[in-house]
């Protein structure tokens, strides 16, 4: 069963801090998803980011298997990755790209295109930049500013395309369902449909509901380690992509903190009332 869903809609840009701010805890607590608008990121970086993922995913399979994943960087093929490891299913119907922070020296690159190599780096860099600019606004709006400032977040980003149009008659899922495993995900899409949202993990049967792309808007969600941070306050929301009837290309930018960061209750998320969980 599906139907449309209307997310809240976040103006990154109103000056007004404190309405932003509840805006934003209200959609985390609501739904853990929510569209971004007026983002400051550029959308011309936002075309190039498409343009170059369609053109790496063009590449022969023999040349992408080159950069097959290392270090969780680099390439996974078609069925390699499902998301949803309770299915039977031959694995998702997705191909994606992981690339990590710069300074580590662990991405791959497709060295033998130094122009697409060097055009991925500048576009992560850029992007990298921006997105924490955004994510850090997020968290400052979160109250969760004094968590974020000490810790060096780590953040990776996937360029992920989905449609293996001609497989069989089994329903195999673009991305099967799951929730985020990190902090908060920013993602962009091409605009083609697919992505839904189970708002009740636990109820069955599952009601799912489409999540329509909005032009120019991030979707954002949170991940299971802001679940348990905000002591289950916001929600690490179940979603999926639909098995593709079309190309689709996505982008998710996933923020996480650093290895060493203790992830506990935080103190203003818990009461008498509600004890910390975890
Ligand atoms: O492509 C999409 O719309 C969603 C992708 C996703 O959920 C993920 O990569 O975690
Ligand atoms: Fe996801």
């Amino acid at each position: 069963m599906s139907n449309a869903l209307q997310l809240p809609i976040i103006n990154l840009a109103s000056t007004d801090r404190f309405s932003t701010a509840n805006s934003i805890r209200k959609a985390c607590i609501d739904h853990g998803f929510f569209y971004l608008v007026n983002h400051g990121v550029d959308e011309e970086l936002v075309k190039k980011v498409f343009e170059q993922s369609s053109n790496f995913f063009s590449f022969p399979i023999e040349e992408k298997m080159k950069l097959a994943i290392k270090n969780h960087r680099g390439y996974t093929a078609l069925y390699a990755e499902k998301l949803d490891t309770a299915l039977t299913t031959k694995g998702d119907s997705k191909e994606t790209f992981y690339v990590g922070p710069l300074a580590d020296g662990l991405n791959q690159w497709p060295l033998e295109d130094v122009v697409l190599a060097w055009k991925l780096q500048k576009i992560y860099h850029l992007g990298e930049a921006q997105w924490r600019l955004i994510i850090k606004k997020c968290c400052e709006s979160l109250l969760l500013v004094h968590i974020l400032l000490p810790v060096k977040g780590l953040s990776d980003a996937t360029f992920a395309s989905s449609g293996d149009l001609d497989s069989s008659s089994e329903e195999i899922y673009g991305a099967s369902a799951h929730s985020d495993y990190g902090m908060i995900t920013l993602l962009m899409t091409d605009g083609v449909p697919g992505l839904q949202i189970c708002r009740e993990k636990s109820k069955q049967p599952r009601v799912w509901e489409d999540v329509p792309s909005m032009s120019g808007a991030f979707v954002v969600n949170i991940g299971d380690m802001m679940e348990r941070w905000t002591n289950c306050l916001f929600r690490s929301t179940l979603h999926r992509v639909l098995p593709p009837r079309q190309e689709r290309y996505s982008v998710a930018f996933f923020m996480d903190p650093s290895k060493d960061c203790i992830v506990e209750c935080l103190e203003s998320c818990c009461s008498e009332a509600r004890p910390p969980r975890l």
